[in-house]
């Protein structure tokens, strides 16, 4: 099968009727009021072209997707000074785990967990009031996406700030080993803020076509990282993008991807396209059920494995 919008469509009919399936991330209470029914697919080709289905155009809670555009935040502030405050190692571990903490003295494994993440938000805040640093990032992701539409769903952060106490413990902790800067509920404010952007597959999309250009943002024209640093991210969102589930999503997929609990799977096919899937409903380890089903389906019938056909 050649064409991409066959692939796409055929994907999505071959999972149709498994909508539904899987756990919603209920321990943040305003992502149990989701309809889990939904399910979206959009493909965006190096050229620009999109190939979509299903629900690709509903917005929905990106979650740790986000870590991706912070990654890339911080990395352009700080450059390589950011592997002294979050290692490249993927974790083993669930995305919210404390465990490796204590014994690596704060230093995170990989700026994906939630620990890292964290960081990574301290290290967007130097310089900024909270509000600031939350609008620096959604600016740099609208305009990635070429779309001044997508912005924060506020229901959201306000439910993961009132509940996200395992979030507040991390920061603390790297807080009492000198790996944040600023005050815990300031570098919080942001995490919880990026993590609720709202956004479709398509936008999504959009938004991560530079790392399937070499750095390049074909849509917004220039250039968004150096090509080398393109790479570098694609690496760690194979090896930690889907934290204790990394190693599954490789064999199964063979794609850089970034999972977030609210269902969401950005998927970087190197010089070919870039994929976002939904569907809210979660497997053991918090990545989307069928999105996985789906990337691994459009891997098989595209041929665009990064090991090979
Ligand atoms: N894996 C995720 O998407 C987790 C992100 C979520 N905001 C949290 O901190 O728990």
């Amino acid at each position: 099968m050649t064409d991409l919008q066959d692939v796409v469509d055929s994907v999505y009919h071959d999972l149709a009727d498994r909508i539904g399936e899987g756990k919603l991330a209920d321990y943040i209470p305003e992502l149990a009021t989701i309809d889990p029914k939904q399910f979206g697919i959009a493909l965006v080709t190096t050229d620009g072209t999109v190939h979509a289905a299903g629900d690709a155009e509903t917005s929905f809670s990106i979650q740790s997707i986000s870590k991706v555009f912070t990654l890339t935040l911080a990395l352009g502030k700080i450059g390589d000074g950011l592997w002294k405050r979050v290692g490249r190692e993927p974790s083993g571990n669930a995305f919210n785990s404390i465990v490796q903490l204590e014994q690596e003295k704060g230093k995170p494994r990989n700026p994906f967990i939630n620990a890292g993440a964290i960081a990574v938000a301290d290290v967007v805040l130097a310089g900024h009031l909270p509000k600031e640093a939350i609008g620096e990032i959604v600016q740099f992701i609208r305009h990635l996406a070429d779309d001044e539409s997508i912005a924060i769903d506020h229901n959201v952060a306000r439910s993961e700030t009132q509940t996200g106490y395992r979030n507040v413990a991390l920061a603390n902790f790297m807080r009492a080993f000198g790996n944040l800067n600023h005050p815990v509920e300031h570098v919080l404010g942001v995490y919880f803020h990026h993590c609720a952007i709202a956004m479709s597959c398509r936008q999504l999309a959009h938004a991560g076509l530079y790392l399937a250009s070499a750095g390049r943002n074909p849509l917004s024209g220039g250039s968004v990282v150096s090509s080398s640093r393109a790479r570098r991210i694609n690496a760690l969102m194979l090896m930690c993008g889907h934290y204790d589930g990394s190693g599954d999503f490789a064999y199964r997929v063979g794609l850089p991807g970034k999972s977030g609990v609210g269902g969401g799977i950005l998927a970087i096919a190197p010089g070919k396209a870039s994929i976002a899937v939904w569907s809210p409903g979660l497997n053991e380890n918090g990545n989307s059920l069928l999105g996985s089903a789906a990337l691994e389906l459009l891997a098989q019938r595209t041929g665009w494995s990064v090991f090979g056909q």
